[in-house]
């Protein structure tokens, strides 16, 4: 990290794939008979998770040079696994399994790591449960998640939070279910399962915040090419934005618009930012040109643009302390529930820098950095990937050295991240 301290950073670079489209181009292509390509998808901690599970269940799947080959006996022929199915850290492989699992009907059980034990299960397991699948939970919240055999028929669902998760983990099982489904969202969430079940065959209706689905539907194999992931992106955005003389190209990002908030901010921020349009047919692409500005401004967000950037909101911190005046976040209460509390983690340890907050339950204000003081070099992590890679920005801008107590969470979202920062740095 040493070695990226007092540069700039100039050129064109590609982020690895899409998290949230590579797990569920694994699950989608593990349902569907036959044999399904992805190409340039995310290998990285968590996907392998989702990999190996599917694995478990009974698919062939190959890596090799840039893509994935996924051999399916097709669902009707997955065995029952042996053994737990273990999801690491990933929240979006746990929760979209009790899905896939329930409509399957198979049993399993589903573990994760110490911070998955903590993240609340009973969102999924509540509309499964409607649905007729047998879920128990730690104290009817937690992992481990015991699921039994069960039949399951179609819901109407209106869905209490905003998250993509949920819904998702609903319309896999509605694949399956007896009927057809409903999904009502009152604030729209990233939308790739609905995008790439109907790339995968599937007749499913969105009508605004609504999502409809008969069940018994079966995928057909299907080749995936994977963007890059704008989560990932946003690090090398925000660091080129308040690093002096920056100026760096990202090339085919995701653009989907329930994702983009970030797009959004920059402008609000007066950041000097333009998109070039790569593609715009099922999940837009486009490349990404951010510039060092001097004079950033603030941003002021809530609403239904939280869920479009819920992943950046920790570098967003660093970005809202390099402008001119305050900036706010409210509405992002379900930042708690994260692999840590990020509101509690960005505040904590961006304080360490001088960087002032007020902490609100659902967000947060932080003011412009005055001054830059650090108060001691120790700085925690708390496993979390988004949290470790917003400190190593906040550190390589300000020019400080840190020790982060342990950085290898960063392989569970974006294991080249420093190699791709060396890649992009010069001397000033
Ligand atoms: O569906 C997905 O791929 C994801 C949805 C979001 O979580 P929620 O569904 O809990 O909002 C996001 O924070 C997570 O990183 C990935
Ligand atoms: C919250 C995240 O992922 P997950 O929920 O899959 O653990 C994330 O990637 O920031």
């Amino acid at each position: 990290m040493k070695s990226l301290l007092n540069h700039t950073f100039t050129g064109t670079i590609q982020v690895p794939g899409d998290k949230s489209i590579t797990h569920r181009a694994l699950m989608m292509a593990s349902l569907a008979e036959g044999t399904s390509v992805i190409h340039s998808p995310l290998e990285s901690e968590d996907t392998f998770r989702t990999a190996e599970i599917m694995g478990q269940l009974g698919v062939e799947i190959k890596r090799e040079d840039d893509r994935m080959t996924v051999v399916s006996p097709g669902s009707s022929n997955f065995t029952t696994p042996e053994g737990v199915l273990y999801t690491g850290n990933s929240g979006t492989t746990t929760r979209l399994l009790m899905g896939l699992i329930a409509g399957l009907g198979i049993e399993a059980t589903i573990e994760g790591d110490s911070s998955i034990a903590g993240r609340p299960m009973d969102r999924v397991a509540t509309p499964l449960g409607e649905m007729g699948a047998d879920i128990s939970l730690v104290d009817g919240k937690y992992p481990p998640i015991v699921m039994k055999r069960s039949s399951l028929s179609a819901i109407e669902y209106e869905m209490p939070v905003a998250s993509a998760q949920v819904k998702s983990a609903i319309l896999f099982a509605a694949l399956y279910a007896d009927g057809g489904t409903t999904v009502h969202e009152k604030v729209r969430s990233r939308n790739h399962t609905e995008i790439m079940l109907e790339q995968f065959g599937v007749d499913i209706e969105v009508d605004g915040l609504s999502i409809s689905m008969k069940g018994g539907q079966s995928l057909s194999a299907n080749d995936v090419q994977v963007p890059g992931d704008i989560s990932s992106a946003a690090f090398l955005m925000v660091l080129a934005a308040i690093t002096e003389g920056s100026d760096i190209m990202i090339e085919n990002v995701s653009m989907n618009e329930t994702r983009a908030g970030i797009i959004d901010v920059f402008k609000q921020m007066n950041a000097d930012i333009e998109i070039e349009e790569v593609s715009n047919e099922g999940e837009a692409i486009g490349n990404i040109h951010v510039r060092h500005s001097k004079d950033l401004t603030s941003f002021d967000l809530s609403g239904e643009i939280i869920p479009r950037l819920i992943d950046e909101i920790p570098v967003l911190a660093v970005l809202g302390a390099f402008g001119r005046s305050p900036s706010f976040i409210k509405g992002a209460e379900e930042l708690r529930y994260k692999e840590t509390d990020r509101l509690r983690a960005v505040i904590d340890e961006l304080v360490k820098f001088g960087v002032e907050f007020e902490e609100y339950e659902d967000g947060f204000m932080v003011y412009p950095l005055k001054e830059l003081k650090v108060s001691g070099r120790e700085f925690k992590g708390y496993h979390d990937h988004r949290i470790i890679m917003m400190l190593l920005v906040m550190a390589i801008s300000t020019g400080t050295e840190i020790n982060i107590d342990d950085t290898s969470a960063i392989n569970i979202s974006y294991p080249e991240f420093l190699k791709d920062l060396q890649k992009l740095k010069k001397a000033r």
